[in-house]
C-alpha cells in the first residue's frame, strides 16, 4: 500500500461535494507540486522580488518560480517578507474589501506561527494596534520571534487560552480565529495530514472549534468583524460553524467581492438567521493550499468595552519608566512623538502611546510574551541596543551602518568570525544587508563581537553563490 493514501471517507465525502468527474480533477490537484509563494513587509522594502508576478488577490504577495532555500536569504532574516501560501493571503483582501479601521484593536486568537498575524500588522501599520494570542507555549516563542522579525512595533504577543479572554467581551474591533482543523486543505502540501485524518478527529475538531468561537464570538465590539478561517474542506468544521456562531450571537452576514478568474468558490449557508457567505478554495482551481473563512459583522446593538483607565499602573513585572528614564531615552534615541516605555525585567520597551490605556487594560488579564519594541538595557547611562531594536522599522540614529554582502551576511547570521576591511569606527555598528538591518556587531578595536543571538543562528552551510 502506497504510504500517504487520501482516506476512503474523506474521498467519499469530497465526491459526494463535487461529482465524480470533477472530484477526479481535485483528486489529482491532490499530488501535484505546489507554488510556492511570498508576502512582503510593506516597511521593509526591498527589490529582490519585484519582477515576481503578484498573488492575485494580494499585492503584496509574490508567486516563486521555485521554492528556495529561505534559511540561506538573508532577507528572509531581515524580515523583508514571510513565507505563505497564496489562500492565506485573501485575509488581505477582507480588510480592504470591509475597509476594516486601521487604527482598530485586533486581536489573532490563534495566531503561531505568524503568517495572518504579520498580515493583519502590515495592514494596521502605525495607526493600530494587534495582540497575537497562542495557547501553546513552543508555538508562541515561534510566533514572538516572527513578531520580532516583522518589527512594526504594533502588536503585542500573548500566550492564553482563549477562555482567558473573558473579562474582554466587546472589545476588539477585528477578532481572527483561524482555528485547528483536520488539515484536509494540507493534504497536498503536507501528505503526513492524510494518514492523521479520520471522521472521529474531524468531529473532535468541530467540538473545540465550537468551544474557541463560544469565546471569540463574544470578544467583538458592536460593528466589529469575526474572521474564522480553516485549512479544511469539511463543511463540519466550517459551514457548521458559521451556523453555531450566528445561531448563538447576533452576527450580520458580509459578502466579499471576488474575480470570476480567481476561481474562488462562495458557499452559501443558510441559517435560521437569514443567508451567510464562505468562501472556498480549491487546490484544482487555485494556486495555493486549501482554505475556509467567513466574515461576520456583529450587531450594531451588541456591547463595546472601553479600556477603563488605569490610575495608577500596576503590574508583577511590567514598570512605568520614570520621567527622567524616559527623558534620556529619548535623548538617545530618536522615537516618534507618540512614545512611551516600559520596563519588563531588566529591558526597556517603546510602545505607541495612543495605546497606552488599551495596553494596560490588556496586561490585567494577559500573559505578555513581548509588546510594542524591546530597545535594550541601561548600562551607566547609555542604552545597549537590542536585537530586537535592530529588527524593527524604527530608524537607528546615531549608530554607524554596515552593509554586507551575501558571504560576509551569512557568517554573521552563523555567528562565524570575520574580518571587515576599511575604517570602522569603535562601539556598536548595525549590520544590514540590501540596506535592511540584520544585528549588531561591537568594534572592539582589536576584535569584532557578533551579537546576532545564538538560539536563532543557522547552522547551514552554502548560499554564497546566490
Ligand atoms: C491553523 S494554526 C494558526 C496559523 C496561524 N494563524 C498562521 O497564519 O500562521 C491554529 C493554531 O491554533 C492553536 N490552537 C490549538 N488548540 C487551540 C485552542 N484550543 N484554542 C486556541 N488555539 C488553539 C494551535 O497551536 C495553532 O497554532
Amino acid at each position: 500500500m502506497a504510504a500517504f493514501q487520501i482516506p476512503d471517507a474523506f474521498s467519499q465525502q469530497m465526491k459526494a461535494y463535487f461529482g465524480s468527474e470533477t472530484y477526479a480533477v481535485f483528486e489529482k490537484a491532490l499530488d501535484a507540486d505546489t507554488k510556492t509563494s511570498i508576502r512582503l513587509n510593506p516597511f521593509k522594502p526591498c527589490e529582490a522580488f519585484s519582477n515576481l508576478p503578484s498573488v492575485a488577490w494580494n499585492p503584496e504577495g509574490r508567486v516563486l518560480e521555485k521554492r528556495p532555500i529561505f534559511t540561506l536569504d538573508p532577507l528572509f532574516h531581515a524580515g523583508a517578507y514571510y513565507v505563505q501560501e497564496s489562500s492565506s493571503m485573501f485575509l488581505g483582501h477582507i480588510l480592504e474589501s470591509v475597509c476594516a479601521p486601521k487604527d482598530g484593536i485586533y486581536l489573532d486568537l490563534s495566531a503561531a506561527p505568524g503568517g495572518k498575524a504579520t498580515l493583519l500588522g502590515s495592514y494596521l501599520g502605525d495607526e493600530g494596534f494587534l495582540v497575537a494570542n497562542e495557547v501553546i507555549k513552543a508555538r508562541a516563542n515561534i510566533l514572538k520571534e516572527n513578531i520580532i522579525k516583522w518589527g512594526l512595533g504594533n502588536t503585542m504577543v500573548t500566550q492564553n487560552d482563549p477562555e482567558h479572554f473573558g473579562e474582554l467581551h466587546g472589545f476588539f474591533d477585528l477578532v481572527l480565529v483561524d482555528a485547528p482543523c483536520s488539515g484536509e486543505g494540507m493534504f497536498r502540501k503536507d501528505p503526513e495530514a492524510r494518514d492523521e485524518w479520520s471522521l472521529d478527529h474531524v468531529q473532535l475538531c468541530a467540538l473545540r472549534q465550537e468551544r474557541i468561537m463560544d469565546q471569540a464570538a463574544a470578544l467583538v465590539k458592536a460593528g466589529g468583524y469575526l474572521v474564522y478561517s480553516t485549512c479544511t474542506f469539511n463543511e463540519r468544521e466550517n459551514e457548521e460553524i458559521v451556523k453555531y456562531v450566528v445561531s448563538e450571537f447576533a452576527y450580520e452576514p458580509v459578502r466579499i467581492p471576488l474575480l470570476p478568474e480567481w476561481n474562488i468558490i462562495e458557499s452559501k449557508v443558510e441559517t435560521d438567521e437569514g443567508q451567510f457567505f464562505g468562501y472556498r478554495f480549491f487546490p484544482h482551481l487555485v494556486p495555493g493550499e486549501g482554505l475556509f473563512v467567513t466574515v461576520l459583522k456583529r450587531s450594531e446593538d451588541a456591547e463595546v468595552l472601553e479600556p477603563r483607565r488605569v490610575k495608577d499602573f500596576k503590574h508583577p513585572f511590567l514598570k512605568s519608566v520614570s520621567n527622567a528614564e524616559a527623558a534620556l531615552i529619548q535623548s538617545q534615541v530618536d522615537l516618534p512623538e507618540n512614545s512611551i516605555f516600559y520596563k519588563l525585567q531588566e529591558s526597556v520597551f517603546w510602545l505607541n502611546s495612543n495605546f497606552r490605556q488599551h495596553f494596560e487594560f490588556l496586561s490585567r488579564y494577559l500573559n505578555i510574551k513581548y509588546f510594542g519594541v524591546e530597545l535594550g538595557q541601561f548600562s551607566k547611562s547609555q542604552l545597549i541596543p537590542s536585537h530586537e531594536w535592530a529588527m524593527s522599522i524604527f530608524p537607528e540614529p546615531g549608530f554607524p551602518t554596515l552593509d554586507l554582502d551575501i558571504k560576509q551576511a551569512l557568517q554573521f547570521l552563523r555567528r562565524e568570525e570575520f574580518s571587515l576591511t576599511g575604517d570602522l569606527p569603535e562601539g556598536w555598528i548595525l549590520i544590514t544587508y540590501a540596506n535592511l538591518p540584520l544585528g549588531w556587531i561591537k568594534n572592539l578595536g582589536n576584535r569584532i563581537n557578533n551579537y546576532y543571538p545564538k538560539e536563532w543562528r543557522i547552522r547551514m552551510q552554502g548560499g554564497e553563490d546566490a
